[in-house]
C-alpha cells in the first residue's frame, strides 16, 4: 500500500486542490494528514479530502492538537523508539476521552524513530534519540516489544526529508519477527527507494516531501505499489 502524507502546513488551498486532483486519478491507498509540528488547524484539510476524495484520511499526529473527528481514523502512536514518557503514553491519556466519545476509530501503532542521518523535525520535536541505522538488533527487539504490549501495527520512520530511508536489511529482519503489518517512511524520494522497501518486506510505505515538491511523481510511484 501507498500513503500519500499530507502536512496541513505545508499545503496552501492550491496545493490541496492539485495534490486532491492526482489523487483522484491515481489512487495512493491512504491519506495521512500531521506533521511534528502544525501551526494550522487539521480540521478544514481533513474537511476538504473527506469532501473532494474517497480515498481513506488516517491522521498521523504529532501532538492531541492534530485530533479531527472528521478523519476515518487516527494511528494511535505510541513512541516507543524514545523514552519520552508523554510520546509513550502522556498525550495518550490527555487524548482518549475525547476520541472515545467522538467514535473516532484508532490503530495502536508502534512508532519508531531509526536514524536516517541528519537531524530531522520528529527528533528535535520528540527530544528522543533515533535508534541507529545498522542497529537492526534494537530495531527487532523493540518491535517485539510493541508487539507484546498489543500495539497492531510498527511504524519505522527515518523521519520527513530523511538523508538515507531505513535499510533494506532492517527492514527485512524486523519483518522477519513480525505478525503485525509493517509501515515504513523517511525519505523516500526515488521509485527505486520505494521499490525497495516493498521488496524488504513492507505493508505500507508513507511518502511525503517528494510528491509535496512534484505531486506529478504520484502517477510513478502508483504504479510500483500496485506491481509491488
Ligand atoms: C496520541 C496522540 C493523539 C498524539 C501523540 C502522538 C505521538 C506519540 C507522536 C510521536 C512523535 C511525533 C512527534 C511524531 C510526528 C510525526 C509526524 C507526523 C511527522 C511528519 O513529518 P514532519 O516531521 O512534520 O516533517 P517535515 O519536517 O517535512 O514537516
Ligand atoms: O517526507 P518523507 O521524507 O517522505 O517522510 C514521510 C514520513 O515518513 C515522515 O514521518
Ligand atoms: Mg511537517
Amino acid at each position: 500500500m501507498l500513503a500519500l502524507l499530507i502536512d496541513p502546513d505545508k499545503c496552501r488551498d492550491k496545493d490541496l486542490e492539485k495534490q486532491t486532483h492526482l489523487i483522484n486519478i491515481y489512487h495512493p491507498e491512504l491519506i495521512l494528514v500531521g506533521g511534528s509540528l502544525t501551526t494550522q488547524p487539521v480540521d478544514p484539510v481533513v474537511e476538504y479530502l473527506k469532501q473532494h476524495t474517497d480515498v481513506p484520511v488516517v491522521l498521523y499526529p504529532g501532538h492531541p492538537s492534530q485530533v479531527s473527528y472528521k478523519a476515518d481514523a487516527l494511528l494511535f502512536l505510541s513512541m516507543i523508539s524514545g523514552r519520552n514518557a508523554e510520546l509513550l503514553i502522556g498525550a495518550h491519556v490527555t487524548a482518549a476521552p475525547a476520541i472515545r466519545q467522538n467514535r473516532l476509530e484508532t490503530i495502536p501503532t508502534g512508532y519508531m524513530l531509526i536514524d536516517g542521518g541528519s537531524p530531522t523535525s520528529v527528533e528535535y520535536i520528540s527530544q528522543t534519540r533515533p535508534i541507529p541505522a545498522e542497529k537492526n538488533d534494537i530495531a527487532v527487539a523493540t518491535a517485539m516489544a510493541g508487539e507484546m504490549l498489543g500495539l497492531r501495527m510498527i511504524y519505522m520512520d527515518a523521519g520527513s526529508g530523511a538523508k538515507n530511508a531505513i535499510s533494506a536489511d532492517m527492514i527485512r529482519r524486523v519483518k522477519e519477527h513480525l505478525q503485525s503489518p509493517l509501515m515504513i517512511g523517511g525519505g523516500i524520494n526515488t521509485p527505486e527507494k520505494l521499490k525497495a522497501a516493498f521488496s524488504a518486506g513492507a505493508d505500507i510505505v508513507v511518502v511525503g516531501n517528494v510528491l509535496e515538491k512534484d505531486p506529478t511523481l504520484l502517477k510513478q510511484f502508483t504504479e510500483i505499489t500496485a506491481q509491488s
